[in-house]
């Protein structure tokens, strides 16, 4: 373990400046320093480890060489920006990383004047880095635009919407593809194969055979089909055609980590003008001079916090299984039953728990990569055919395919089955990860239909439930992490649509109040419902199962035997809270005196932190929902005074 206060070169980098008044013969051992560093951090932190290992030389380069921040670096995904943390100022704050209150997990605008743009959601750095190109050549202000992306955000449909538009406005902007080779799984699909092809085929590019394929570069003025000829000819030399015919400049392949080659080379690419985009492509190995990650089959893309000299990692002590370890088991037990069920994955197979499924039955499982578009209408086109396809993408990476569910799902009412893992807040990777609105925006939509699982068991039956319901699509959300250790069934079986239960019957006297939940909050309530109790308030609890179609009956015998109905769930406004609230008001029942609350997370943004402490933040466990009742009640003042 480094420690920290001892007299080290990067102890004399706070900030690139001052990284660029050492000379290049320190950028080596400055580079095995912001390497012990990051993985020192890790160990006490958990986060992605590999992916910043494998861009540590490339780091101190690019901070070496550009004038940041007045250059722009933008970070694909940003889970490899640890060391670019470490290199800009926030060093001291980097143990604090994904902890509430301390650094993000990935860059942030607002964190510091070095992270140009946010990510986390990948393949969308070189959008914004044409912007902020075509920016600069608007206001005139000179600078350099770099985008760092990976070959598994490659595989996103959105860097070539980028690239087609890069490649038509001939805008200088330098991207850089750092090919190791990997996604959080190994790559799939046709990219990453022509990836291997242009780096395994080529020894890498010297410097030599680089400045002169820059400077052999024809003018601008010269006839177009002349230099398309000899850039033909060239990446012949370097094969980076595809991105040629892009209209990219592409140099490479080069070695990512051998800074004699990155120094010069990016000092070209700094210097020469094309006459439009450049793709540098360096090809880094991920978890790059830490042997447990590099000897890793995921190369420990994220970890827990780990012992730095085995590399053991430290897991929490799981009392139950997880909700995608049970879903991965269910779904493959569906599928022995049913040779129709198919399971798709945008590039997640383990986060997912598809990876389960496909062990069992690799020819009915599809990875389609960084591309969670095509994952829904793959999954359409799969289900017009009769199969059962089930879509499993985490419902913050769903977004990126909205459109998909609305227009080649929902308008067609194929059934297509979406699992929809890391459903609610999800703690460390902060608000762009937490799944807050897909009850919300697949509420909306004809024909869907939603089911929320408040427990491991539940989760069961509604993977059967899924199975079972093939006359139109069907989603299921559960959260990220641990069950609550209840006890399994043997079977799932199918729930009836639309139907909720009853979990608690209040029998005392005095207020009468019914709880409805939605997914997991279902445990906090009757945690709640026990504190109440003590208070004299009676409290009926409920579990909807079902956002779409609303178990209308329920809603009702609870509205008329309460004074009031309070809705819990683990998702934003505009859900199942607000489903409620308008059945309650076509019902008449809000006119006639209900006392009607829909209990959701706040209508901001919440940064990094546990789960727990975020839901306690956002009233959502079981004091906040004593506290909302007390106040629908009246009684806060006396239980404050009491
Ligand atoms: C839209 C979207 N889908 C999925 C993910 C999950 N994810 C995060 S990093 C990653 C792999 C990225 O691979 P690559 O770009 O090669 O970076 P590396 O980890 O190899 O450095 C994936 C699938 C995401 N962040 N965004
Ligand atoms: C960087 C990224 O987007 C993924 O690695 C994500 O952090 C995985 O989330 P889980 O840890 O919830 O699987
Ligand atoms: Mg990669």
């Amino acid at each position: 373990m480094t420690d920290l206060t001892s007299t080290s070169l990067l102890d004399k980098v706070k900030f690139p400046a001052d990284l660029r008044r050492l000379p290049e013969s320190d950028l080596k051992a400055v580079a095995e320093e912001v390497r012990r560093a990051t993985i020192d951090t890790v160990a006490v932190t958990g986060g992605h480890l590999g992916s910043s290992l494998g861009v540590v030389e490339l780091t101190v380069a690019l901070h070496y060489v550009f004038d940041t921040p007045r250059d722009r670096i933008i970070w694909d995904v940003g889970h490899q920006a640890y060391p670019h943390k470490i290199l800009t100022g926030r060093r001291d704050r980097i143990r604090t990383l994904r902890q509430g209150g301390g650094l993000s997990g990935f860059t942030k605008r607002a964190e510091s004047e070095y992270d140009p743009f946010g990510a986390a959601h990948s393949s969308t750095s070189i959008s914004a880095g044409l912007g902020m190109a075509v920016a600069r050549d608007l206001l005139g202000t000179g600078n350099a635009v770099i985008a760092v992306i990976g070959d598994g955000s490659m595989s996103a449909g959105m860097a070539y919407e980028a690239m087609n538009n890069a490649g038509a406005l001939q805008s200088r902007l330098i991207v850089i593809l750092n090919d190791n080779d990997m996604s959080i799984a190994p790559p799939t699909g046709a990219m990453s194969a022509y990836l291997a092809r242009l780096s395994s085929g080529q020894a890498f590019l010297k410097l030599r055979d680089v400045g002169k394929a820059l400077a052999a570069h024809l003018p601008r003025s010269v006839d177009r089909a002349l230099t398309r000829a000899v850039e033909h000819a060239r990446t012949y030399v370097t094969g980076g055609t595809l991105f040629e015919e892009l209209g990219f400049y592409y140099v490479g392949p080069i070695d990512g980590h051998n800074l004699d080659h990155l120094l010069p080379i990016l000092k070209n690419v700094r210097d020469a003008d094309p006459g439009g985009p450049v793709l540098l492509h360096v090809v880094t190995q991920k978890g790059k001079g830490y042997p447990p990650a590099e000897a890793a089959a995921d190369k420990y893309h994220g970890v827990n916090k780990f012992d730095v000299v085995t590399g053991a990692q430290i897991k929490p002590k799981a009392n139950a299984p997880s909700f995608t370890k049970v879903f991965g088991q269910a779904l493959a037990k569906e599928g022995a039953k049913d040779e129709k069920i198919v399971a798709i994955t945008a590039a997640m197979p383990s986060g997912t728990g598809v990876d389960l499924f496909e062990h069992v039955f690799p020819e009915r499982t599809f990875d389609v990569g960084i591309a969670e578009q095509h994952a829904v209408t793959f999954a359409a086109g799969l289900a017009t055919e009769g199969l059962k396809p089930f879509c499993a993408i985490y419902s913050s990476f769903l977004q990126r395919g909205y459109d998909q569910v609305m227009h080649d799902v929902s308008l067609q009412n194929l059934p297509v089955r979406f699992a929809i893992d890391r459903a609610g807040l999800v703690g460390a990777d902060g608000p762009t990860h937490a799944g807050s609105f897909d009850v919300a925006f697949l509420g909306v939509l004809p024909n869907m239909v939603i089911m929320a699982a408040a427990d491991e068991a539940e989760l069961v039956h509604m993977v059967a439930t899924a199975v079972a319901h093939d006359s139109g699509p069907i989603a299921l959300r559960y959260p990220r992490g641990d069950g609550f250790g209840v006890e399994m069934p043997e079977e799932g079986v199918p729930l009836e649509i639309g139907k909720g239960r009853i979990v608690r019957q209040a029998t005392g006297q005095g207020d009468k109040v019914a709880i409805l939940t939605l997914g997991a909050r279902l445990h906090e309530a009757l945690t709640a419902a026990d504190e109440l109790a003590a208070q004299g308030v009676s409290v009926t609890v409920a579990d909807a199962r079902f956002a779409k179609p609303l178990d209308v009956e329920l809603l009702r015998q609870l509205a008329s035997s309460n004074q009031a109905l309070i809705t819990v769930e683990e998702g934003s406004i505009g859900g199942f809270g607000s489903f409620v609230m308008q059945q309650l008001a076509e019902d008449g029942f809000l006119d006639n005196g209900l006392k009607a609350r829909a209990m959701v997370l706040p209508d901001v943004y919440l940064d990094h932190d546990s789960p727990a402490k975020l839901y306690a933040k956002a009233g959502l466990d079981a004091a906040g929902i004593v506290a909302k009742v007390l106040d629908v009640l009246g009684k806060t003042k006396a239980a404050k005074s009491a």
